[in-house]
């Protein structure tokens, strides 16, 4: 469905002496219909920037972007213009996406505007809000009335509305809280099998990776260095080992941390639990609120609560 051959971009910098920098050096990648694949690397290993190549959002410098069958680099503007509906940029910064002085209606009603589609616009972008897991209420808000995940699902609803075939989803749920990662990780797999969406999931996550890749691709330094099924099980290349070591020796730590603080009863509670003469049952169970004990003073002890 879609596939990058060879591809290269190298940026230049500075004013006078120009300096290159080799951000994509030379990658093969091929994604499948109703495919996910995970890439995975360290900051400024390439993946943004593979990304939006593969959406044309940056040109190659060498290399060839083939999507259903068509080279997009050798199209011309206008033919591309039409393609670029059925590709999608869900980004990491959902406030980046929106556009802060307009309503989440319009952010959604602009692609369907500018492609002359929907003659019933408001139902339309009902349906696609409903889909998305938001209300009608949303709809006549601004972006910053809504919390990281509602903005994530209003983005989410606009690279929808036009119907893509191929979504770049770029850290979509890095910024936001654990809890509300997992319910928009869930409707982008919901919104895969439902309409056969294929994707390139960037990600520094190795779990996030895990879960959402049906196969995993690692970059470093712009190139792809490992890529297929079952990496994290048996990762080959050094640099993969590394990446998985050091998850295992996250895990390790927090899962330490975790007994270290359940044998101090630190887990709820009182922060000061165990140096305090007053302590009581109720202080290593329940955190004390912050309570203003007169105009002028406040204290978090539950001797005042
Ligand atoms: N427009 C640009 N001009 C010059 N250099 C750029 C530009 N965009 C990216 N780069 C450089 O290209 C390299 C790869 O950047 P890229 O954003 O693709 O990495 P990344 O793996 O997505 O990083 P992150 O995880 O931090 O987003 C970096 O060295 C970056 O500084």
């Amino acid at each position: 469905m879609i596939e990058g051959k060879n591809l290269y971009k190298i940026f230049e910098s500075g004013i006078f002496s120009k300096r290159k920098i080799v951000a994509v050096d030379g990658v093969d990648i091929e994604i499948k219909e109703g495919e996910t694949l995970a890439l995975i690397g360290e900051s400024g290993s390439g993946k943004s920037t593979l990304g939006r190549m593969l959406l044309m959002l940056t040109e190659p410098t060498k290399g060839d972007v083939i999507f259903e069958e068509k080279n997009l680099t050798k199209m011309k503007k206008s033919e591309l213009r039409k393609i670029r509906r059925k590709m999608q940029l869900i980004p990491q910064y959902p406030d980046t996406a929106l556009d802060p002085r307009w309503t989440i209606y319009e952010s959604i009603a602009e692609p369907l505007r500018i492609h002359k589609i929907a003659d019933n616009e408001y139902d339309k972008i009902k349906e696609l809000i409903e889909i998305v897991g938001l209300k009608e209420d949303h709809l006549n808000r601004f972006p910053h009335e809504l919390s990281g995940g509602e903005l994530q699902r209003a983005v989410i609803a606009r690279a929808m509305a036009l119907n893509p075939k191929f979504i770049v989803c770029d850290e979509p749920t890095s910024m936001l809280d654990v809890s509300v990662q997992a319910s928009i990780l869930n409707l982008l797999m919901e919104l895969q099998r439902e309409k056969n969406l294929s994707y390139l999931f960037i990600t520094h996550d190795l779990e996030v990776a895990n879960i959402m890749g049906h196969r995993m691709a690692v970059m470093y330094a712009g190139q792809i260095v490992e890529e297929g099924r079952d990496i994290l099980e048996e990762p080959l290349h050094p640099y993969t080992r590394l990446l998985v070591e050091s998850l295992k020796m996250e895990e390790e730590i927090a899962d330490t941390e975790l007994e270290i603080k359940k044998s101090l009863g630190f887990v709820e509670g009182c922060k000061y639990y165990n140096l305090c003469p007053h302590r009581s049952e109720k202080c290593l169970r329940e955190k004390p609120p912050l309570v203003e004990v007169d105009k002028n003073r406040k204290v978090r002890c539950h001797l005042y609560a």
